[in-house]
């Protein structure tokens, strides 16, 4: 028997689906995608990619934030947008959702946000498999209106499961940030996700320390809770950038709970770190750019 060539698939308007065309489509006018990403769960993932959000709009930027973490959705409560409603527009032969702008008492921000969390109510679990969770993913890129964006921000999923690589895959990313607390466990499973991102080749890769150390707040001493110095070693190791420490601060619980991200609490150590963390990755982007 002979076996025949198989014939070309190189067929015009074949091969790639038309989601997927949507998202390369849209991508086009992100200036920056960057993933927020930590080997653990509960290291302050979301946290971190709320306040970076946050603070880029403080320094004039136009953010998009994609909560990628479709079983655990908890960015649209961060920001108080948990019941917005979602209105959807007709383009063409699919219809697009229109994002929610994201407001602060009152006072509109330059944030869209799209999160599942906006879709189902607080207390349903998501109970799909990998490929529903993968279409649901790949729609909330593509059949969505966010027109142009200085940053794109993704909260992804604790882990290095599934939906990474299937956002990884679809999108061209340019920086990853991948959130640690100080201990040895969470150190562990953090080098994986960096050296996840290392394979999927994002070009730049940086650790953030999260929950380094308490102020007292009757004594004003720093009091290091879970260590010290292992998101800047592991950093080290890694050969990735280390983008700063965040303390820990009750009022950023308190504030998320509210839907306020501490970061518009200008005097707490955490707003601090938060603006410098993210002064210095808009510098570094910034500065590839030029390079490239
Ligand atoms: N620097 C901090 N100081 C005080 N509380 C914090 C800090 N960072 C995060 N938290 C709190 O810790 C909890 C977990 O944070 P968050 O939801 O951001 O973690 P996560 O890593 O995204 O979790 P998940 O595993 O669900 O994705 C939240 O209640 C948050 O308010």
């Amino acid at each position: 028997m002979t076996i025949k060539t198989p014939p070309s698939l190189n067929i015009p308007g074949f091969g790639v689906d038309p989601l997927t065309q949507r998202i390369k489509e849209k991508e086009k006018k992100w200036k920056y995608k960057v993933a927020v990403l930590s080997g653990k769960g509960g290291v302050g993932k979301s946290t971190v990619a709320v306040n970076l959000a946050t603070a880029l709009a403080k320094l004039g930027y136009f953010v998009g934030v994609l909560d990628a973490d479709v079983h655990g959705p908890n960015v649209a409560k961060m920001f108080g947008v948990e019941k917005a409603e979602i209105l959807a527009e007709k383009v063409n032969d699919h219809f697009e959702m229109i994002p929610p702008v994201v407001d602060f008492m009152g006072q509109v921000t330059p944030i869209k946000v799209m999160s599942m969390g906006m879709m189902v109510p607080e207390d349903q679990p998501i109970i799909w498999r990998g490929a529903l969770v993968t279409k649901a993913l790949k729609q909330l890129l593509g059949d969505v209106k966010w027109g142009e964006l200085d940053f794109m921000i993704i909260d992804f999923p604790p882990g290095t499961g599934d939906q990474i690589l299937t956002v990884t895959q679809t999108l061209k990313l340019d920086a990853a940030i991948v959130v640690t607390t100080p201990q040895e466990v969470a150190l562990l499973d953090t080098g994986k996700a960096v050296n996840m991102m290392k394979q999927m080749e994002v070009p730049y890769i940086a650790v953030i320390e999260n929950m380094s150390y308490l102020i007292c707040p009757h004594c004003g001493n720093k009091i290091d809770l879970f260590g010290e110095g292992g998101g800047e070693k592991l950093a080290k190791k890694e050969n990735v950038d280390f983008l700063g420490k965040i303390p820990i601060d009750p009022k950023a619980r308190e504030a998320s709970d509210l839907g306020i991200p501490i970061v518009l609490y200008d005097d707490t150590p955490a707003a601090k770190a938060f603006m410098e963390i993210t002064q210095r990755l808009v510098e570094k982007l910034e500065e590839m750019k030029k390079e490239q």
